[in-house]
């Protein structure tokens, strides 16, 4: 898209350099009138066609009551509004889902197309050094569509041709800002393409009770709170293992809790053993007797359960040689997740450097030949640092919680996951707001997703203990 300079304005430019001689004076051609009638004609009509094919509700909206004012009066036209109001808002209050799909939504895109992104694109663009300025001319992005959920809208972007990925993800805030939003998250959506997202409230922003107890006996993935698109968080825990990164009150327990809780009915008929180690003995020693004595406090029995657990996985690994590459659950060999709480109280922060470099080589074996022989580990710790946990990246899905620092969101998630907008250092430190949301980063795809883990109370734990127990 660009914008050409008036004529007479052209004809009195003059370009030079001072002190030279030279002058440069751009020749101006007059075009005739009826050259210039044709071009708005033809432009006012392909705007209208593309107009008609976007947004057809929108369109009608406004062109039947006007087409019928005009060949029937305005009370038909009046009659006509008020009859249509009627049945929408019937409709509205009989099947509210599908009502906002078909006709809501789109209505709110088109408002929001106009006068959201429409009217402030230039600005933003321009502004955010999004657009370019050559040689008199503006040469913008192209603001191709539009849509609303619930929660966001979704705006798709033709960049220029030569712009990158970066370009956009290096501006968010300028874009948030600039079209009124709180965050803005960039993906792509095919080559030249992105898809902006700007969130229009935040439906995490109230605490998830505990998710129910699931009927079915499953290993995973556990459904452990929800996705800011109202989708159930699923976690895969079985083949993998899970970093939870959070500065101190995040909600590290809460996804931790949350997990256990969805392999609890596994943990009944024994297709899974959770083995705890909880340096800290605030957050796993609650549900203590979910365990049985696969738990360890002191640094000592950590180290002693670790050692346990590499000695199944090697025995296992022993056995599967040359038979199955993969691990299926049984009750003779169970999915064993270690989950540590605080993980640095083992590693960094211990004094005893033979108990220290003991523990490390211990999870660095599970995490690297534990998941193909059922064994998974699910480590929590404040700061990640590389010198604070070596092993970081052995492990394959990790989850940001609250951090304090924007450095640490992309020591997490990887390069680049914070520019497309996992703001995890900026999440509230109120923890009905903030405690449990944060950003999970999927093998699959580059793009961070938004969640909040399920609030697992006290009463929660005692009631899933006594449900083990019985
Ligand atoms: N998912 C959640 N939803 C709402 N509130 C939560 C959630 N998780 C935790 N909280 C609240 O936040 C407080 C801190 O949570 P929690 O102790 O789990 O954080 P943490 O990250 O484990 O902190 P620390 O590292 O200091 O142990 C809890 O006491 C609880 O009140």
């Amino acid at each position: 898209m660009f914008k050409k300079m008036p004529g007479d304005e052209a004809q009195h430019l003059v370009s030079t350099t001072p002190d030279t001689a030279v002058v440069f004076r751009p020749a101006v051609v007059r075009t005739p009138a009826f050259v210039t009638l044709v071009i708005f004609a033809w432009r006012f009509l392909a705007g209208l066609v593309r107009l008609l094919w976007r947004h057809p509700i929108a369109s009608a909206v406004v062109a039947v009551p006007c087409v019928v004012a005009w060949l029937y009066g305005w009370r038909m036209s009046l009659v006509l509004i008020a009859a249509a109001v009627t049945v929408l808002a019937l409709w509205c209050s009989v099947h509210r889902p599908s009502f906002l799909r078909l006709v809501g939504w789109r209505l709110l895109a088109f408002w929001r197309f106009v006068w959201v992104y429409r009217r402030h694109w230039q600005a933003v663009m321009v502004v955010s050094g999004l657009g370019r300025h050559l040689r008199g001319r503006d040469y913008l992005p192209h603001l191709v569509r539009v849509r609303c959920t619930s929660w966001a809208d979704v705006v798709t972007v033709k960049m220029l041709h030569g712009q990158a990925v970066k370009d956009w993800a290096d501006r968010i805030d300028h874009l948030a800002h600039g079209f009124e939003a709180r965050s803005c998250r960039v993906s792509i959506a095919r080559a030249g393409r992105l898809v902006l997202v700007f969130p229009r409230h935040d439906p995490l922003v109230t605490p998830l009770p505990a998710m129910p107890i699931p009927d079915e006996v499953s290993v995973g993935p556990v459904m452990v709170g929800a996705r800011e698109d109202g989708s159930p968080w699923l976690l895969n825990v079985h083949g993998t293992h899970v970093l939870v990164a959070g500065a101190t009150g995040a909600g590290k327990g809460s996804v931790i809790w949350s997990t256990i809780r969805g392999l609890l009915p596994a943990v009944r008929v024994g297709l899974v053993q959770i083995w705890a180690l909880d340096p800290k003995r605030m957050e796993l020693s609650f549900g203590r007797t979910l365990f049985g004595d696969r738990y360890a406090a002191t640094p000592e029995q950590c180290a002693d359960l670790l050692d346990a657990a590499v000695a199944v996985m090697q025995e296992r690994a022993d056995r599967f040689a040359g038979q199955q590459r993969s691990h299926t659950p049984t009750v003779e060999d169970p999915f064993v997740l270690v989950v540590v709480d605080e993980v640095a109280f083992l590693t960094a922060y211990q004094s005893d450097r033979a108990l220290k470099q003991r523990i490390s080589a211990a999870l660095a074996s599970l995490t690297t030949q534990g998941r193909a022989v059922g064994v998974g580990v699910m480590a929590a710790l404040q700061d990640p640092r590389k010198d604070v946990l070596t092993i970081r990246n052995l492990f394959p899905d990790k989850i940001a919680l609250r951090l304090d620092e924007s450095e640490q969101v992309d020591m997490v998630l990887g390069d680049g996951a914070r520019d497309r907008g996992a703001l995890a250092d900026h999440i509230s430190p109120i923890p009905q707001q903030g405690a449990g949301v944060g950003y999970v980063r999927l093998e699959a795809s580059p793009d961070p997703i938004r969640v909040r883990a399920a609030y697992v109370s006290d009463a929660d734990i005692r009631a899933m203990a006594e449900a083990v127990a019985a």
